[in-house]
């Protein structure tokens, strides 16, 4: 296997930044050779050496990549990931929202078998991601996912119609649904319900609370599960990124780590 992988990235924000900086300074032999992104003026200046903008899912085959990773919206992920399996790379969904959507998530995942790639559902904001899909092979009996975000994470969300955030003295839980529900109305905020669905025992029976906290300075997800197995409780206070409040650090971190286990000869 090479050494040196060649990945595309979907989205030049928080997370894409941060992922390619991160890259750059631990000197991971991964090289960016492409950045998508709607408006080719947010890429001007910043895109690392060697990288051309793509303006369409089409310009990913061109590329020579092996690996796309998306962070960019809910979206991009269905025109880029069948782009990229199309081409024959591997493509890994961070807006995992978009699979709350049977029928995309049926496409996707027949689409990989038949080009031989894979839909890589990486840990985003969370962990314990592995113990929990292993746990899901004897079966659960329920999961839940508690999702608390400073107030300010919640602006511009439909959290808005349920709580005054600005005004908040208190924690408060404006949200209590099924993954699916919550993925569905939080796309910017609670892909990672997503993602515990697709873990542990899907997006109808994975329950979701939402709380908007004033004095919270972290993102932070608590996921309960139990099952024959036993019983999984993990919590994270996640930093957020600077340039995104909604999103937090850990989620770049885990795309670094997918892509440095990519060519390591180590995995972990
Ligand atoms: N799975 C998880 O645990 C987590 C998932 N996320 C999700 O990851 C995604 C990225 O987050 P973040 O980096 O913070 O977001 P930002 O808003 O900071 O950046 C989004 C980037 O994606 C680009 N973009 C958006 N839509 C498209 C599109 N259709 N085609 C190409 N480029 C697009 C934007 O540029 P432009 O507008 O010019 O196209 C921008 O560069 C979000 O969907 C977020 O909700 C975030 C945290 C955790
Ligand atoms: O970053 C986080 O803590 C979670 C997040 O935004 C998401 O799941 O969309």
């Amino acid at each position: 296997m090479s050494t040196v992988e060649a990945i595309c990235l979907v989205g030049w924000g928080a997370i894409g930044q941060r992922v390619a900086a991160l890259l750059r300074a631990r000197g991971a032999s991964a090289r960016i050779v492409g950045i998508a992104v709607r408006d080719p003026k947010e890429v001007e200046g910043t895109m690392p050496e060697g990288a051309v903008h793509l303006a369409s899912p089409e310009a990913l085959a061109a590329t020579g990549a092996t690996l796309v990773v998306e962070a960019a919206s809910r979206e991009s992920v269905l025109p880029f990931a069948r782009a990229a399996l199309t081409a024959g790379m591997d493509f890994a969904v961070s807006s995992t929202s978009a699979l709350v959507d049977v029928a995309v998530l049926d496409e996707l995942v027949e689409l990989a078998q038949r080009s031989g790639r894979k839909l890589i559902i990486p840990p985003g904001a969370l962990g314990g991601i592995d113990a929990l899909s292993a746990a899901s092979r004897l079966g659960l009996d329920s999961v839940e996912h508690v999702i608390t975000k400073p107030a300010r994470a919640w602006l511009g969300t439909p959290a808005e119609q349920c709580c005054r955030l600005t005004e908040l003295q208190e924690a408060e839980a404006f949200f209590e649904g099924s993954a699916a529900e919550a993925a569905t109305a939080f796309p910017q905020n609670a892909n990672v319900a997503a993602t515990t669905s697709l873990a542990g025992i899907g997006m109808h029976r994975t329950r979701v609370r939402l709380v908007a906290d004033p004095k919270a300075v972290e993102n932070m997800h608590s996921i309960r599960a139990c099952g024959p197995f036993g019983t999984l409780e993990i919590r994270l206070q996640n930093r957020p990124l600077a340039t995104n409040p909604k999103s937090s650090e850990m989620t770049a971190l885990n795309l670094v780590r997918l892509i440095e286990n990519r060519t390591n000869a180590l995995v972990l």
